[in-house]
């Protein structure tokens, strides 16, 4: 039994410009018509996400930053240490032009930035640092270890009081593993990457915003 949705932003509500998807936003909404709380679940920074979240209408908790900050009934929590984050990126500073992302100054767990080199070089850059490195392949994100988008979702859906294992989960790329692995149904967008494809319980035949209607036609009531 389904109890709420959680949805990644980037590249599954959004087409590859980052323009919302209006099919996802009339399913999301129907979703939340229904009773069905919808969970934002994204590496965009808080105040985003709460923006998003007012003008679509959804009602459920908020994870940011890969899940280093949460929105929950139970209040917003800073999850990740953005200091280890900060000096893995003063070291690549050292040896590359880098620039961050929008709004880099209200960014409280993490570091991203726009992806002008190979995700490998940058892994193997930052291998003796305490990070994790994720490539969402909208920005590279330097993120806590100790935080991700799973374990924020199962702290929101404590607070919200329902159970990981009664989420419909929805994702489309490497940020997005850990989330679906906590969520009771991981449906992958057709446009994912292979990898969180081969560890949804389905993946979609249409792209982007169409492939979360899909999902939530398939299966909610
Ligand atoms: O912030 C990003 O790079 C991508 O955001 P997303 O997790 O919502 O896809
Ligand atoms: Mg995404």
């Amino acid at each position: 039994m389904i109890k709420a949705v959680a949805v990644d932003v980037d590249g599954t509500i959004t087409d590859s410009r980052r323009r919302l998807c209006c099919s996802a936003m009339e399913s999301l909404r129907s979703a939340e018509e229904k009773g069905i709380p919808v969970i934002i679940v994204t590496g965009n920074i808080l105040p985003v996400t709460k923006t998003l979240s007012i003008f679509m209408g959804t009602s459920g908790g908020l994870v940011a930053e890969n899940g280093g900050v949460i929105e929950s009934p139970q209040g917003r929590k800073i999850l990740g240490d953005i200091e280890k984050c900060q000096r893995a990126y003063e070291f690549l500073k050292t040896k590359y032009a880098l620039e961050k992302v929008d709004f880099s100054q209200e960014r409280v767990s993490e570091i991203a930035f726009y992806r002008t080199l190979p995700v490998e070089l940058i892994k193997d850059a930052l291998k003796d640092f305490d990070v994790k490195i994720y490539d969402t392949r909208f920005a590279l994100h330097i993120t806590d270890p100790a935080v991700d988008k799973g374990s924020a979702l199962v702290r929101v859906a404590e607070d919200m009081g329902i159970r990981p294992e009664e989420i419909l989960a929805i994702g489309d790329s490497e940020n997005d593993l850990e989330f679906l692995k906590v969520a009771g149904l991981k449906v992958a967008v057709a446009n994912a990457n292979p990898e969180l494809k081969a560890r949804a319980d389905y993946v979609t035949e249409k792209s982007y915003g169409d492939g979360v209607k899909e999902a939530l036609e398939r299966f909610l009531p």
